[in-house]
């Protein structure tokens, strides 16, 4: 683990939020990105070293419109940047860390992403990302 590579918050309407998140971190949102398999429409920002990733659900059976049932507001998951995904991914598995995707899958903001479950991160959403190099 390099670095924390975004906070993901999840949120109930995303265009509330970003205008909220301008005003707290006096920028403007970079990117939004909708990813379809994860039933989630992302906002970015950048402050300083670090990002914010704003999450609301694209559908009920997002697991953002789950968190937020039963959870409301907040921060949803960490997530870290690694250099080779498949290379943590075999060496947390060894750790027994519960991965819960067992092959790297596409995430936001041009990212190859894996979550490790909470139950084994003492309550905390954990999520690997490594960028993916333009060839
Ligand atoms: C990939 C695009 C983007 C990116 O950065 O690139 C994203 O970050 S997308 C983010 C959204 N996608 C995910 O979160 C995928 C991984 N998440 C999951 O697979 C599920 O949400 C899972 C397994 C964490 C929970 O799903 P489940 O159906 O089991 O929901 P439950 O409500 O039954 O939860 C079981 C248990 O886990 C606790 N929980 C759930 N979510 C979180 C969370 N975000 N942080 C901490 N704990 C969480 C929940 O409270 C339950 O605990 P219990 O003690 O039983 O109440
Ligand atoms: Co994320």
């Amino acid at each position: 683990m390099r670095k924390i590579e975004h906070i993901g918050i999840a949120v109930k309407d995303l265009d509330l939020s970003c205008d909220l998140y301008e005003k707290l971190l006096n920028t403007t949102c970079y990117k939004r990105e909708e990813v379809a398999s994860e039933g989630v429409r992302t906002a970015f920002f950048q402050t300083g070293a670090n990002k914010i990733e704003l999450l609301s659900a694209s559908h009920q059976d997002s697991p953002i419109a789950k968190f937020l049932e039963k959870k409301g507001e907040g921060i949803h998951h960490i997530a870290f940047d690694v250099a080779d995904i498949l290379l943590e991914m075999e060496r947390l598995k060894k750790e027994g860390f519960v991965l819960l995707n067992e092959q790297p899958k596409l995430g936001a903001d041009n990212k190859l992403v894996c979550f490790l479950h909470p139950k084994g991160t003492n309550g905390v959403l954990v999520e690997l990302c490594q960028e993916i190099k333009a060839l």
